[in-house]
């Protein structure tokens, strides 16, 4: 065990995701469990940059638990990718006498931590924390699930509308470059088509099923936002092919992002968080914590940022049912 970790400082970076909430409260006890200070770092790498530190106290993080977005706030950092920008950071780092670092976020703030390292030594550890699922190294990343539950819930009360109109409706839901949202969502509210950046073959089946439609029904189309075509061109070549369609685009936007945690989010979180200080505290160094196959596992950051996790079975998923 690594007894040189007295104090270490966590933040919340990139697009917020539900279950950061939950993650901090697990950190901030196991901190406290093991006699580690813990300093909350606000608004991700910008709040490293301006020495923007808080106290985290887990009878108070025990109350938020089930608060989506985060309490340390968070934030996209143009100065931290500067190397004027990383030296402040270290600079606060050192003042502060922080030991080691957990960093809650995506690709981006892991890629980040790969660019500190080599001008800061101390340890980091990540916790994968984005709704887009887009991440190696874990099953799950925090907030994906609470955001598919969210689209489901918004989809669910578009086809209301849809139906009682026979409406052709295109929702875009997030998800960046990836489809997981897309797939989870569009299959869980059963779509009659999902679009997704990630296959060219969707859109031919799209097309087949529209030249049969006979505006008796409703037909919903649930798009990634990262899509080739999109939800304004997928709609405009429809309208080629029929126009007296009736048609409305939906776009759930930030939404997704918000809300209370599922409960799966909320053991995620609190699973990845404990793990997270044990790692440090167990001398583990510029790892990212995740679950695979309901395992924990720690994988090097240059590993999680190199790849995009690309589920097939979903994909031959798609095809099997014709959606
Ligand atoms: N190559 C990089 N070098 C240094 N910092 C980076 C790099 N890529 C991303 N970051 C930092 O990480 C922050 C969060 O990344 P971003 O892509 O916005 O979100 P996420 O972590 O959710 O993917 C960025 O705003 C930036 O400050
Ligand atoms: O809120 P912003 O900055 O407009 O970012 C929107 C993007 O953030 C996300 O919601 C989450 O992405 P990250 O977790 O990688 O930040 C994406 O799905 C979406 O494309």
């Amino acid at each position: 065990m690594d007894t040189n970790i007295k104090h270490i400082g966590v933040f919340t970076s990139g697009g917020d995701s539900p279950g950061m909430n939950a993650a901090l409260y697990a950190i901030s006890k196991a901190a406290e469990i093991n006699n580690i200070r813990l300093s909350g770092i606000r608004r991700g790498y910008e709040g490293l940059i301006d020495g923007d530190f808080v106290k985290l106290k887990p009878n108070e993080m025990q109350k938020i638990v089930h608060r989506g977005g985060t309490v340390l706030k968070t934030a996209r950092s143009s100065r931290f990718l500067t190397l004027e920008g990383r030296k402040l950071a270290l600079n606060n780092l050192l003042k502060n006498k922080i030991d080691a670092l957990i960093a809650i976020g995506g690709d981006g703030t892991f890629k980040g931590l790969l660019v500190f390292s080599e001008l800061c030594e101390l340890p980091f550890v990540g916790i994968p924390g984005t709704i887009d699922n887009d991440l190696a190294g874990t099953d799950f990343t925090l907030g994906f699930d609470s955001a598919v539950n969210t689209a489901i819930d918004n989809i669910d009360k578009i086809r209301d509308t849809a139906e009682s109109h026979n409406r052709i409706f295109l929702i875009e839901v997030m998800g960046r470059d990836c489809g997981y949202i897309a797939i989870n969502a569009g299959l869980g509210v059963g779509a009659d088509a999902i679009l997704i950046p990630e296959s060219g073959q969707d859109f031919v089946r799209l097309l087949d099923k529209i030249k049969n439609y006979e505006s008796e029904d409703a037909f919903i189309v649930v798009v990634a936002e990262g899509d080739e075509l999109g939800a304004e061109i997928t709609a405009s070549k429809i309208k080629e092919l029929n126009p007296e369609v009736d048609l409305r685009i939906t776009k759930l936007g930030h939404v997704q992002r918000g809300g209370n945690p599922s409960a799966l989010d909320r053991m995620l979180g609190i699973r990845l968080g404990a793990a997270s200080v044990t790692a440090l505290m167990n001398g583990e160094r510029n790892v990212m914590a995740g679950i695979l196959d309901n395992q924990l596992k720690f994988t090097p950051f240059d590993s999680v940022v190199k790849q995009h996790q690309v589920n097939e079975e979903l994909y031959e998923l798609l095809k099997t049912l014709n959606t």
